[in-house]
Order: C-alpha cells, then structure tokens, then sequence
C-alpha cells in the first residue's frame, strides 16, 4: 500500500530476525491485515519500526527516526493539506494531542481505515476521539491488535457492546509465537 512504505523485502528481513535472533511487537505477517481492509485514507496509531504504515502516529522520536530512514518519508512537523494517498506522512506526537487537528492539518475528512496499535490503555480512549472528531464516517474500519494478548478489556467490551459498531474477531496468533492473539475488525455503522 503506497510505494513510499518499507519494501517487502524489508518487512521480510523484520520478520525473519524477529523470528531468529529478537522477538519485537510489530504485527507480524500471521496476523497482517492485507486479508481484512482495501483502505484508501488510513491512520496508524504506535508506528514502532513502521512495519505497517500510512499516516501514522508516533511519539517517539527514536523510532520516528526509523520510520524516516526506512521510507524517506519527509519529517512531518507542520503538515500541509495533502494528498494523503499513497504517501507516507508520520507525525511525531501523542496521538491524543493530533487526532483533533487531523481535519485542520492534514486536511482530512474521515478515515477508512484507522490501525490501533499503540498503548493498550489508549485505545478506548482515542477511539471516543475520533468519534467525537467527526473523524469516522460510516463503514469507517476500526483494525485493533492484540484484543487477546497482551489485551485491551475496555476496548474489546465497548466496540463489541456498542450498537454504533459491527464488530468481528480474526484470530491469529501473537507475532513470531503460538500464543493465542487476533486482530478485532470493528465497522462504525454511525
Ligand atoms: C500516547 C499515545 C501514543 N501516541 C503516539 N505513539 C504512541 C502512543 N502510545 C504508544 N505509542 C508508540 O507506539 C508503539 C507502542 C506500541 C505498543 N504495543 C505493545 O505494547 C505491544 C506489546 C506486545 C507484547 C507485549 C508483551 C508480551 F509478552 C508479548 C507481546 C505485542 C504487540 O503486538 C504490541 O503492539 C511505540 O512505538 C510507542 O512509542
Ligand atoms: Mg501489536
């Protein structure tokens, strides 16, 4: 998705070493989500290593840092209104603090597709954001890693509870391992 993301064969160096050498909490290429969304306008929530990416969220400077190694992607302070199709445009700051000016800054309406895969405690949280930014429309796709394992209770009951969301359970495996984890696809009906 987007010439500008790490190539293949990168993401299948990651993989490899991660399954050989290091364990790392990337989403790994059991759980991937090629086989759940077509999105257009996508926003990641925790780049990491920018495994999976479009516009993405990060406040780490050092692993914003690979992000731009790896894709060349322009380091992002200000961003202008763009294009946000196939680019890759990260924002190295706390996603609480930038989903309110996605409209204003990047120019974006809603998403397609919105990849949670940050600290678990936020994604609750930053969920009532977008909805309470207008930033979800309806057939908005919710994709949240690690409802299992390590778990996000709070999430899981309000996206499966709420008549707001259709949601469904993929599951998979945790990343590079046999424990039980999947990834929760939650539709906003509006
Ligand atoms: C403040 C909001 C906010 N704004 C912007 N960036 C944010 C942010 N909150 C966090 N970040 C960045 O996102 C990434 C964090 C990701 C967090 N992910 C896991 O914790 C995780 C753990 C396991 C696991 C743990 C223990 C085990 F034993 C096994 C597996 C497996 C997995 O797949 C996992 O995703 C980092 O780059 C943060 O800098
Ligand atoms: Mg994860």
């Amino acid at each position: 998705v987007g010439e500008r993301r790490p190539s293949q064969r990168v993401i299948q160096a990651i993989d490899q070493f991660c399954r050989q050498k290091e364990w790392a909490m990337n989403v790994g290429d059991e759980k991937g989500m090629h086989h759940v969304v077509n999105p257009a306008t996508v926003l990641e929530l925790g780049t990491y290593c920018g495994y999976s990416t479009l516009i993405t969220l990060e406040f780490n400077p050092h692993y914003a840092q690979l992000l731009y190694e790896s894709t060349e992607s322009e380091r992002v302070h200000k961003p202008k209104r763009c294009d946000v199709f196939f680019q890759v445009q990260l924002v190295e700051e706390a996603s609480g603090d930038w989903i309110p000016k996605m409209r204003t800054e990047f120019g974006v309406e809603t998403f397609d597709l919105v990849f949670l895969d940050h600290w678990k405690d936020r994604y609750l949280p930053d969920t009532k954001l977008l909805e309470d930014c207008g930033l979800l429309r309806k057939g908005s796709v919710l994709l949240a890693d690690n409802v299992i394992f390590p778990g996000t209770p709070e999430y899981l009951e309000y996206v499966r509870s709420s008549p707001q969301y259709e949601s469904q359970y993929f599951q998979s495996h945790l990343e590079y391992t046999k424990v039980e984890d999947g990834l929760e696809k939650s539709v906003y009906l509006d």
